[in-house]
């Protein structure tokens, strides 16, 4: 009796869990899936592009370890007292998304340092040097090393075919260099490109566990000036020297429609130059896919985009605000005089012969 009322007891309570099952089963199928937070999206936005990002967030595996905490100071440090009548008036210090753009006199090194160096991010410098370029390394980490985030902790990942001609390079306290090996190129176009490959890959491999924060940068460079903690926020972008006072409609844009990097006329707000651009990690780890991906879906329609990743950062950067938009005293170039507005030049591009230094010559 007891036998068979525990065999009917087990029945039942095994018919009941199975029902449950059943019904949180079909309960799951039907709830809409999980979503990650996504992206402020522009009011311009199309609802193609959307959907497209809102696969690439959720393909981000997780949030920045680090971001920009409390902005706190200690007691008893001396400035100069921040007015609110006087400071620059030559130039608009403020984007229309009420952003800063960063221009000498705009910030206190004092105040920046104290406040973001306890925060103690680990930096990670994306620069390629494939070919010729090799001998731009040098002189690009030797200046980063006096004015590059000093005191900061900073790694150079040098993207390289030949590590063997790059000289040793004296480092600070805090301050490393990681060789990565890429082939040899013969086309200049595949490299600055390629760029957005590698970088991608890296980052998924490698760099993410290794940095909070990181920028992307040409090599051909050299720093003259502070290029400090001002510099940092979410998503930093530079003022392409050449076009910051231009009309929008002047900018270098990808105006073909059949490119990915397409943005019509009317539209624009600054024009950024693709040689200096930081964040997050993975807000740039997202931008650099990105710009992987796009310029992959333009060359399976036969076409690269007028200024291959460029055109394809200022078109996620029209619909994706930077949190930060830095003067072009974050890039100026050797080839250009410095204008009044221009108080301090803190990188600047070398002149360089580019027939000469480039696999298959140069454009300019
Ligand atoms: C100031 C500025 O807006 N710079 C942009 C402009 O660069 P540039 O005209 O300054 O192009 P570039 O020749 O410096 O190439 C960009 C970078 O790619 C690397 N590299 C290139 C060729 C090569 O054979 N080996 C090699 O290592 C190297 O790190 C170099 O600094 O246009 C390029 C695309 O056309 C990129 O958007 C650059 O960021
Ligand atoms: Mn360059």
């Amino acid at each position: 009796m007891l036998r068979n009322a525990s065999k009917t007891h087990v029945l039942i309570t095994s018919v009941f869990l199975f029902i449950v099952i059943f019904i949180i089963y079909f309960y799951m199928k039907a709830s809409p899936p999980l979503r990650l937070p996504v992206l402020d999206f522009g009011p311009n936005e199309d609802a193609d592009f959307i959907n497209e990002k809102i696969i690439k967030t959720q393909d981000c595996p997780k949030q920045s370890a680090w971001s920009i905490g409390d902005l706190t100071m200690k007691h008893g440090l001396e400035y100069a007292q921040p007015s609110t009548q006087k400071g620059r008036t030559d130039v608009n210090a403020v984007t229309n998304w009420n952003a800063p753009l960063v221009w000498e006199g705009t910030f206190d090194p004092v105040v920046m340092d104290e406040i973001y160096m306890k925060m103690n991010p680990r930096i990670a410098v994306v620069v390629f040097a494939v070919g010729k370029y090799t001998r731009f390394v040098k002189g690009f980490v030797e200046s980063g090393e006096k004015h590059f985030l000093v005191g900061f902790k900073v790694t150079y990942y040098i993207f390289t075919d030949d590590k063997e001609s790059v000289p040793k390079l004296d480092l600070g306290k805090n301050r490393n260099i990681s060789f990565l090996p890429v082939p040899s190129a013969k086309r200049w176009q595949e490299v600055v490109l390629g760029r957005m490959k590698w970088a991608t890959l890296t980052i998924d491999k490698q760099i993410r566990n290794e940095a909070d924060y990181l920028f992307m940068m040409d090599i051909d460079s050299v720093f003259h000036n502070r290029f400090g903690a001002e510099s940092l926020s979410r998503l930093s972008a530079v003022l392409h020297r050449g076009y910051y006072k231009a009309p929008r409609e002047e900018f270098p844009y990808e105006r073909r429609s059949q490119s990915k990097a397409y943005i019509p006329a009317g539209a624009g707000d600054y024009y950024y130059t693709a040689a200096v651009w930081g964040g997050y990690l993975e807000d740039m780890y997202k931008l650099v896919k990105y710009c992987y991906e796009q310029s992959e879906e333009d060359a399976k329609n036969n076409i690269e985009a007028v200024w291959q990743e460029e055109s394809h950062l200022n078109k996620y950067l029209l619909y994706n605000k930077p949190t930060k938009v830095l003067s072009p005293e974050y890039l100026w170039s050797d080839y250009d005089q410095v204008p009044s507005d221009i108080k301090v030049v803190r990188i600047s591009q070398l002149i360089k012969n580019y027939a000469e230094v480039r696999p298959n010559g140069g454009h300019r």
